[in-house]
């Protein structure tokens, strides 16, 4: 793997907007119809600091209680987005949920991880408060941030926090995750 390749993973319940954050990002563009991803991979080179990532990113199926975590998204991978939506307390529950088991699999006890708040725009149906996902965000060791991929509002800042959470835990700019090292099949 080159020195500047990154693999990001987003997760989160259903429709919370990981597709629209991604494509936001990826493609400047808002898309108000709601199609439940499979899985697809989105590649986008980030000018961060003074260097340029070839960052892929991964957009997953919403995640439910239920779901076992796909080896895919903990294999190979850098570092993490979880996203819940601000209108909607369950899936504010889920980032937990999600977040444990990506750590169990992994068996580390922390992973370079940026909790979004997603859909700010929704405020007058909004079920968390900024307060909650920070405090999450901060006893998980996480980064945290809030975003609307309509209002195109800290787009952007998502995968820069990735990126300086991996950078973070990552001694010497070496560019494999640590999972990767003794893995046995
Ligand atoms: N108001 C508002 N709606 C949003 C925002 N982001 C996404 N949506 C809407 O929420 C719905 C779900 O968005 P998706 O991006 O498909 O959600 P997802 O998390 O990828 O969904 P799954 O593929 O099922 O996991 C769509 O109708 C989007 O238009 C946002 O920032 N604000």
């Amino acid at each position: 793997m080159s020195a500047n390749k990154r693999r990001i993973a987003v997760l989160g319940s259903r429709s919370v907007g990981k597709s629209s954050l991604i494509i936001q990002y990826c493609q400047n563009e808002f898309v108000e119809s709601y199609y439940p991803t499979i899985e697809s991979t989105f590649a986008k080179t980030i000018d961060f600091k003074t260097s340029k990532y070839d960052c892929e990113i991964i957009d997953t199926a919403g995640q439910d209680e239920f779901s076992i975590l796909n080896s895919k998204h903990a294999i190979g991978i850098h570092g993490y987005v979880l996203v819940y939506s601000v209108s909607s307390r369950n899936s504010f529950d889920m980032i937990q949920i999600v977040y444990d088991k990506i750590i169990d699999f992994c068996g580390v006890t922390n992973i370079p991880c940026v909790i979004v708040g997603s859909k700010i725009d929704l405020d007058k149906s909004r079920q968390v408060k900024s307060e909650e996902g920070q405090k999450l965000a901060k006893t998980n060791d996480a980064a945290w941030v809030e975003t609307s991929a309509k209002s195109n509002i800290n787009v952007a800042k998502v995968f820069e926090l990735c990126l300086n959470e991996i950078e973070k835990r990552t001694p010497n700019n070496q560019a494999e995750p640590p999972v990767n090292r003794c893995l046995i099949m």
